[in-house]
């Protein structure tokens, strides 16, 4: 997207439906609500990311103008990728208080709205004074942005995640561009990655396939909508769909023309995607994996209950290959990177263990009914590079069954 490109602090206002100039000097502002009470209920954040005009803004603007009954504040990325949220919020952790707080606007339709440009953080922080004047938060991210970067911020209960917790993350996808994307990444990056080929020939670690944004995107998607269906044929839908569904056996994935979700209870909003793993959620996954893609692929591991004795062990194992990127016992194996996990391991006379994941990042939780897996079964899908290799299930049944 173009956007302008003074230095102005302050960020446009966006109207529904239309593009800002920059050049509004008319700005409403939302009025001061002069409740202070703390929040008491957690807004949940959808994070919706996606390449280069995928169509993020374009699903952003259809919601915000959509009669959904819902009261949605809405934070724009309008500016494309000139600066990285990533940073953004890095850069607020540290305490620079240089951003100015965005102005919300509110729209016909309940929603309110902020278009950020390098505020990322300072509109979340100002969102969160104004609780109360709605439910829900759908953040932009830019179209280079490494959503494994972006999740741990809001899941668990520090840092932006006290008063938000982190829904899930929506990935939009150019069905015309994104297999060159995967195969040779985008512009600068393709550059970038060819660096990193030299790299490896001096023993870095980074040998095998190209792992591109378009990868990143994909891995750690709860939901993939495949966007932009009006420029490809049915059969290149069709590919497409195959080789987002190789990389990620776990999300939902929708085709949409104009990023016009069918429905978005489920799709954008409410997915669960970090509080919840249901047995239907791991059931798709387990149905054996392909290697459509070279670089990152989706692996179940399945395996009999463990024992409430076998509990520590098995977080050993969890530790071990999360935090260290090894297996634990100095099993050999090929280097892997896990982007996303989840599991649900049936304890015998316990509740089942549900595991979640996010780069090295990981809850385990009980699950609060009794509720048991279809098949009693433990399953602990994996997605990343690498993880389909045989040694991660012989390592966890070692590390298991070794006192
Ligand atoms: N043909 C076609 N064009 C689309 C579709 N969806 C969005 N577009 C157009 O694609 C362009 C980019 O869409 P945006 O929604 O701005 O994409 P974005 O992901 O927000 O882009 P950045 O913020 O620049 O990364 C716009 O001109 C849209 O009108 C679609 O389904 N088909
Ligand atoms: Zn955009």
């Amino acid at each position: 997207m173009g956007g302008d490109s003074s230095d102005d602090e302050i960020p446009d206002l966006v109207q529904p439906g239309t593009i800002p100039t920059g050049q509004d000097d008319e700005v409403p502002q939302l009025v001061e609500s002069t409740a202070d009470t703390p929040p008491t209920t957690k807004v949940p954040i959808t994070i919706v990311t996606g390449y280069l005009g995928a169509g993020k803004t374009t699903l952003l603007n259809y919601i915000l103008t959509e009669q959904h009954g819902k009261k949605i504040a809405v934070i724009l990325n309008e500016f494309g990728d000139s600066i990285d949220i990533e940073k953004q919020l890095t850069i607020s952790d540290q305490n620079t208080t240089e951003a100015k707080p965005a102005p919300f606007v509110p729209l016909a339709n309940g929603c309110i709205c902020c278009s950020v440009k390098d505020v990322g953080v300072a509109a979340i922080e100002n969102l969160m004074e104004h609780q109360g004047n709605f439910d829900y938060i759908l953040l932009e991210t830019t179209g280079l942005a490494d959503p494994g970067n972006i999740a741990p911020l809001f899941w668990l209960d520090d840092g932006l995640g006290s008063s938000i917790f982190l829904d899930g993350i929506v990935t939009l996808v150019d069905a015309k561009n994104v297999l060159k994307s995967l195969d040779e990444g985008f512009g600068d990056e393709a550059e970038k990655l060819e660096e990193r080929k030299k790299e490896d020939g001096h023993g870095h670690d980074h040998k095998g396939p190209l792992l591109t944004t378009a990868h990143l995107q994909i891995s750690h998607a709860d939901v993939v909508l495949v966007n932009k269906t009006d420029l490809v044929s049915e059969d290149e839908l069709k590919t497409v769909v195959e080789r987002v569904r190789s990389i990620n056996g776990l999300a939902k994935i929708k085709t949409t023309n104009k990023s016009q979700v069918p429905q978005l209870e489920g799709l954008v909003l409410d997915l669960h995607a970090y509080d919840q793993v249901t047995d239907a959620d791991l059931q798709f996954a387990s149905k054996g994996h392909s290697h459509l893609d070279p670089t990152i692929a989706t692996s179940t591991i399945i395996f009999p209950a463990i024992s409430k004795s076998q509990l520590d062990a098995f977080d050993r194992f969890l530790r071990t290959i999360l935090w260290e990127d090894e297996l634990p016992d100095g099993k050999p194996h090929d280097k892997f990177e896990i982007h996303r996990l989840k599991g649900r391991i049936p304890v015998v006379d316990g509740n089942v263990l549900l595991v979640q994941g996010v780069r090295n990042v990981y809850d385990t939780t009980e699950a609060k009914t009794e509720e048991q897996n279809a098949d009693d079964e433990a399953k602990l899908v994996l997605i990343g590079r690498g993880v389909d290799q045989p040694a991660f299930r012989e390592s966890l049944i070692a590390t298991l069954t070794t006192k």
